[in-house]
């Protein structure tokens, strides 16, 4: 099984992952995690921590002369404003001269998180929740990519939406759609669009206020069948919703055609299936998304991801003193004033993952070429049906 887990603290020493069930044999450069990682940081409308942050992983097990070897994966980013913060986030004992935060951002894991573990500064919450995490799976993401490239499977995303500000899909040709989204500094294959929401950005950072916005994701070329109909936690669907709502800030996913369906009459919600002797079975339309049943039908899944806007705001919300009980607003703290573009990355390494892990469950495989070989004998049985 592929599994994995994190820790570490937004200005702690570093963020960690432990990677276990990649098969041995795979080729992994360390620059190629780096790159991800790169993708992640870049983005109009991220606050000042980016400029201090350079991320680079450090592969500390698990790996061979840049080849997987079985064991498990730890993968290591520094976070350099640690040497600002050593005292405030010192894990061992030191004289106290840390700020404690009391008036709770309404939209962060503030207040919640306080009132659950019984901390009297919700630093002790607000460290974990950030999504300054979502390096180390953007790291584990990476990993999981290079797996799937075996097996021609391709994931990439694009910003959709930002504020009020809404990419025309249409107007971009289909070719330029998914693969030209770097160019853009929003990662919006629309460049009117863009361009209109990188001013929005700017005009709402400097209003003191925040955004969220919509992205898109497509994973390419999975076999049909991975998830399972049979139980409620096999399901494709299901499991790919979890980790997408588990990013920092992200409220709602949608496959394929999504809230859309609701208003639409059964004839043209569902695809159609063809079926001809060079192609197999095959869809003319892809409402579902490429998962039906919680399996993936051998469609493209497509995905969209709802992004709230950042709960930091420099013109901050009230909230409640947690000394004083009296109102007050709440605190203002550094921070983005969009991550959509960045999300989107985030997306792709986690819906990597699951793929990844549903791969291994169908095909197993400790060795790549194992796993190789059971995935040619299963496309070969589908070509025979
Ligand atoms: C890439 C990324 C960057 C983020 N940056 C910030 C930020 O700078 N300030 C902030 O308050 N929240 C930021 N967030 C969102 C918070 O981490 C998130 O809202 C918070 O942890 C509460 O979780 P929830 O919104 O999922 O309920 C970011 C989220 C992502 C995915
Ligand atoms: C550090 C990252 O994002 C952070 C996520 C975040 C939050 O509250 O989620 C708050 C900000 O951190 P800081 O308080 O240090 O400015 C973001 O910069 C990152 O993405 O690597």
């Amino acid at each position: 099984m592929i599994r994995f887990t994190t820790a570490g603290e937004s200005h702690g020493r570093g963020i960690i992952a432990i990677l276990e069930g990649i098969p041995a044999g795979l080729n992994v450069n360390s620059e190629d995690i780096d790159v991800e990682l790169a993708r992640r940081q870049k983005g109009y409308g991220r606050g000042a921590r980016m400029r201090i942050e350079t991320d680079v992983v450090k592969v500390l097990s698990g790996m061979r002369y840049a080849r997987t070897i079985g064991s498990p994966i730890a993968l290591y980013v520094t976070n350099r404003d640690w040497e600002n913060w050593e005292n405030i986030m010192s894990p061992i004992a030191v004289d106290l001269d840390g700020e404690i935060l009391l008036k709770p951002r309404p939209g962060h894991a503030d207040l919640a998180g306080l009132m659950k573990y019984g901390s009297t500064d919700f630093r002790d919450i607000l460290e974990r929740a950030s999504a300054r995490e979502t390096a180390a799976r953007v790291a584990v993401g990476a990993v999981c990519k290079e797996l799937l490239k075996e097996f021609d499977i391709r994931i990439t995303s694009y910003t959709l939406q930002i504020g009020n500000v809404t990419a025309d899909i249409n107007s971009v040709p289909a070719e330029k759609i998914w693969h030209n989204t770097e160019m853009s500094y929003v990662r919006c294959p629309d460049a009117a669009a863009s361009k209109k929401m990188i001013q929005l950005i700017k005009k709402t950072g400097s209003q003191g206020d925040t955004l969220g916005g919509k992205l898109a994701v497509k994973i390419e070329n999975v076999p049909a069948g991975l998830g399972s109909h049979t139980q409620w936690d096999l399901k494709l669907d299901g499991r790919l919703a979890q980790s997408f709502l588990s990013i920092q800030a992200i409220k709602a996913v949608e496959f394929g055609s999504g809230s859309k369906l609701a208003a639409i009459p059964g004839s043209l919600s569902h695809d159609e299936i063809f079926y001809n002797d060079k192609k197999g079975f095959y869809r003319n339309t892809n409402r579902a998304g490429g998962i039906e049943g919680g399996m993936s039908n051998g469609e493209t899944i497509e995905i969209s991801c709802t992004m709230k806007a950042i709960p930091s705001l420099a013109k901050p919300l009230r909230s409640v003193n947690l000394s004083t009980k009296k109102a007050a607003k709440a605190e203002a703290v550094r921070s983005d004033v969009c991550a959509v573009p960045a999300a989107g990355i985030v997306a792709e390494a986690v819906a990597a993952f699951e793929i990844a892990k549903a791969l291994k469950e169908k095909f197993g495989g400790d060795n790549i070429e194992d796993m190789k070989k059971s995935v040619a004998a299963y496309k070969a049985r589908l070509k025979n049906i």
